[in-house]
């Protein structure tokens, strides 16, 4: 896993400051890290548009003006005369090199979005609204420099926002890049090393970025075993039964050597799965809320009295009891809507999806500070996972998971490692990843995947 940061100003001031490396030098590795890429992945004779703003955002874009030229056709548009320090002396390099600067922006091979970094900090007026429409009409590769223009520090778009290809991170992630909102605007995500090794560049943290290597499958290391050595799963049917049937594929697939679902009476299911009236003796793991529907608070509350690891998932999110077991035996999975209600029954928040949605590592941090040792993973565009006051991103899932079903999925597979014996945080990343990157191995189209497709790719990795 990789670390983010809310802000990395500071850290550029301590790397200046402790290792007597200079803006100057930070900004020429900037630079240099685009110019490379484009060096390598763009023919020569292509025109590249650098689109400049009056901070040091802008003072980036000129340098590379002056290392693209010559090998490209290049040129430059300044949006606001230069205004910082570093940004009135690259201009007098570019000035003397002869790089011409239009007055009118046109559809380059490439354009690169220096206006903004993370010096936005105003509405943007209706010029530069303009501007940026433009460029997001054009059919160009388009590059950002640091973050597309328009996305504030706190990963929302104040008016409008540059829409990029790819864009090059100066230093360390920001949590910005990974709000639900930025996810259409970032492209692919570069981090670029200013001068010295991210290691000694970043500080400790408290949010990271999930990789691949995260994902910890549940291979059988020993011959000698039997069906109750990977534990059985209990599903708490409620009144939509289909969701529990999911859950309880999802969960075998993912290696539970028994999967019982729990239901009052007798039901159509797959014939692996089992069925029964009450909590199987050998019970490993519960999980709960999946299509539950009405269910009696005295019922409920014999099961949530069980001492064993839970999943707590869909409509458990509006039961009040639920707040008297937030304990580090349970994982959360509510999707927003849910969040908010759990937010409400836990008296931290009484807000909108609107206000959840622009604001989501806020209000993890403040569930996680009330509640940390209970694991939640907040699902969207970017998933969240959290506990003991550190957070989690998975930032691979895409729009081929919107559909009524993968979240039971999820479940499934968080259940079946906490049957399992994983511990919650360490089952939850790992099938949240396993969840996500199932779902990029679905190559037909963006809109047809369902359960049980998904869950083919799952039992691929
Ligand atoms: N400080 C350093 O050592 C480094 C800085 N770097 C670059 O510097 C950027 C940050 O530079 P700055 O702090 O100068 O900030 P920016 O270049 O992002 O923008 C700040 C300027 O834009 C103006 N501005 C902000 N919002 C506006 C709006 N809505 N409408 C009109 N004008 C607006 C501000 O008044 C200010 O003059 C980073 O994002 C990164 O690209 C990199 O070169 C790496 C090294
Ligand atoms: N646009 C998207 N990008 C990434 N992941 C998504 C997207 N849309 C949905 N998902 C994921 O799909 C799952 C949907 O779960 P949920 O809304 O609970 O559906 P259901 O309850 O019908 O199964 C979550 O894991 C969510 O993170
Ligand atoms: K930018």
């Amino acid at each position: 896993m990789k670390k983010v940061f809310d802000e990395v100003a500071s850290l550029e001031k301590r790397v200046v400051k402790d290792f007597f490396l200079s803006e100057e030098i930070l900004m020429e590795h900037a630079s240099n890290s685009i110019f490379n890429y484009i060096l390598k992945k763009f023919r020569k004779n292509k025109t590249i548009l650098i689109v400049c703003g009056c901070g040091n955002n802008g003072a980036d874009g000129l340098a590379l003006a002056r290392l693209l030229h010559k090998n490209f056709n290049v040129k430059i548009y300044i949006v606001k005369e230069p205004k910082s320090a570093m940004a009135k002396l690259q201009y007098k390099r570019a000035k003397s090199l002869n790089i011409e600067f239009v007055h009118n922006l046109f559809e380059a091979d490439i354009i690169v979005d220096c206006i903004f970094g993370t010096g936005l900090n105003k509405k943007l007026d209706e010029n530069i609204i303009n501007l940026i429409a433009s460029l997001n009409s054009f059919n160009s590769f388009k590059i950002a420099c640091d973050i597309p223009s328009g996305i504030d520090i706190y990963g929302q778009i104040i008016n409008i926002a540059y829409k990029s290809d790819i864009t090059f991170t100066m230093g360390a992630y920001k949590t910005s890049l990974f709000s639900d909102t930025a996810k259409d605007y970032v492209g692919d995500i570069k981090l670029v090393n200013l001068g010295v090794h991210k290691d000694i560049f970043q500080i400790d943290a408290d949010i990271f970025l999930l990789e691949k290597k995260d994902m910890v499958l549940p291979f059988r290391n020993n011959k000698n075993s039997h069906k109750g050595t990977f534990g059985h799963l209990n599903i708490i049917a409620g009144e939509k039964i289909g969701a529990s049937i999911i859950s309880s594929k999802a969960a075998f697939s993912f290696g539970a050597g028994l999967v019982t679902i729990v239901c009052s009476k007798e039901q159509n299911i797959t014939e692996y799965i089992m069925q029964s009236r009450n909590i199987a003796q050998n019970c490993t793991a519960i999980a709960i809320g999946m299509g539950l529907g009405e269910i009696y608070d005295k019922n409920l509350e014999e099961i949530l009295e069980l001492n064993f690891p839970k999943v707590f998932d869909a409509d458990i999110f509006y039961k009040p009891l639920i707040v008297n077991y937030l304990d580090e035996n349970i994982v959360l999975t509510p999707h927003p809507k849910e969040f908010i209600s759990l937010l409400k029954l836990t008296n931290i928040a009484d807000i909108s999806i609107e206000e959840l949605q622009n604001n989501r590592f806020l209000y993890v941090k403040k569930f996680c500070k009330k509640y940390p040792k209970t694991t939640l993973l907040l699902k969207g565009a970017n998933v969240l996972i959290a506990k003991d006051n550190k957070i989690y991103i998975n930032s691979y899932g895409t729009q081929v998971l919107s559909k009524g079903g993968s979240g039971d999925v999820l479940s499934g597979l968080i259940a079946s490692l906490l049957a399992q014996g994983y511990e919650p945080l360490n089952a939850t990343i790992s099938a949240s990843l396993a969840h996500t990157l199932a779902s990029k191995k679905y190559k037909k189209n963006n809109y047809s995947l369902n359960p049980n497709d998904l869950i083919k790719k799952v039992k691929k990795l």
